[in-house]
């Protein structure tokens, strides 16, 4: 699957796009409230000769991306009839669109399965913040999970500091934690957790600060040997670009859905060996099979554990696709159908 905007041709599609409103099962706890409900878009592009295929843009505001509304305004600009050439005219600020158009030219559709077939690669599995963490591990050690992911700086950080010991303690020799601050700490708490985390199995610790505090980020990494990694400071790659150039040697959580064209991504990891862990943005069942398909082919994406493991997010067969369990391979992807999506939208 090329999942890019095609080169040098001025085939003309047709355009349409339709908006999705979907409510979470288990409204998500975030350092800026309660997310309760998941509004996107699933894009189509339907070739002359007839070939199909869709995209979905997934924005999360409080990262600094278009919103729905905006993202709407420019496929309205658009027209029901696009070329390629017109497509990549987008502007680079609209990621989540961005996106969703590569990854719904007709030919990235047509790749042959087979090529993924043998390919199973790890997912980390989302744990909830606080006290609940304790009781959600066991369950996911138990179905064979070997990486985790738990959600930090949502309560009290004196009370999270003492599970983190509990958290530890259930977590085998042979599985790794991260954890997730989503930019919720002040530099004395980051400072503090850091500490802790030395020589204890911690993957890496994200966004401990928030991504405003450049010069704070840039000091803690320095100060702590445990790893950093960037999540809402690169929301979209061209500031994944722009901290590397700036000498970040930590790791980089991208969210594809709202990167841009997942081709893009590819190749800056591929020519500059970024530490890159991919991360799902809640999209729905469409736009994670898109992610999905694209990593089994992309060994340069995929040297850490999936951030996928985000459970039934919307409580619908439809649009959760079949459970993904610790171990992510082809046969997730074939119980995706993104063409009986799209009509449930009619
Ligand atoms: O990355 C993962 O493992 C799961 C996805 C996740 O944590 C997430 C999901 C939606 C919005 C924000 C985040 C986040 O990483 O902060
Ligand atoms: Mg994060």
């Amino acid at each position: 699957m090329s999942a890019g905007f095609p080169k040098g041709r001025s085939v003309s599609y047709r355009f349409s796009y339709r908006a999705y409103r979907l409510p979470l099962r288990f409204p998500l706890r975030t350092a800026h409230g309660l997310w309760a409900e998941r509004e996107g878009m699933i894009v189509r592009l339907q070739a002359e000769g007839g070939g199909v295929g869709w995209g979905e843009v997934a924005p999360i505001p409080w990262f600094g991306t278009e919103t729905v509304a905006e993202a709407e305004e420019v496929c309205r600009g658009l027209g029901d009839k696009v070329t390629a050439e017109a497509l990549q005219t987008v502007p680079e600020r609209f990621g989540c669109l961005r996106f969703a158009l590569a990854c719904a030219f007709p030919a990235a559709w047509l790749g042959d399965p087979a090529q993924q077939q043998a390919k199973r690669l790890p997912v980390t599995a989302l744990l909830p913040a606080g006290r609940a963490v304790l009781d959600a591990m066991p369950p996911k050690l138990e179905s064979g999970y070997l990486s985790f992911k738990w959600k930090v700086g949502v309560g009290d950080p004196a009370d999270e500091l003492a599970l983190l010991d509990d958290v530890l303690a259930q977590l085998p020799g042979y599985a790794k934690l991260r954890l997730d601050a989503n930019g919720a700490w002040d530099r004395r708490t980051a400072t503090k957790w850091l500490a802790r985390c030395a020589d204890r199995p911690v993957e890496f610790v994200e966004q401990p600060l928030a991504p405003a505090d450049e010069d704070g980020l840039r000091g803690l990494a320095g100060d702590f040997p445990v790893t950093l990694a960037l999540d809402e400071s690169v929301a979209r790659l061209v500031e994944a670009k722009r901290w590397q150039a700036e000498g970040w040697r930590g790791v980089f959580v991208i969210k594809p859905a709202l990167a841009g064209p997942l081709d893009e991504l590819a190749a800056w990891v591929e020519t500059t060996k970024a530490d890159v862990v991919l991360s799902s943005a809640i999209e729905t069942a469409l736009g994670r099979a898109a992610v999905l398909r694209f990593a089994l082919t992309r060994a340069e994406l995929t040297k850490r554990a999936l951030g996928f493991g985000v459970g039934e997010v919307f409580g619908d067969r439809r649009w959760d696709g079949p459970m993904l369990g610790p171990v992510l391979d082809a046969g997730w992807l074939a119980g995706v159908n993104s063409e009986e999506l799209w009509n449930t939208l009619n």
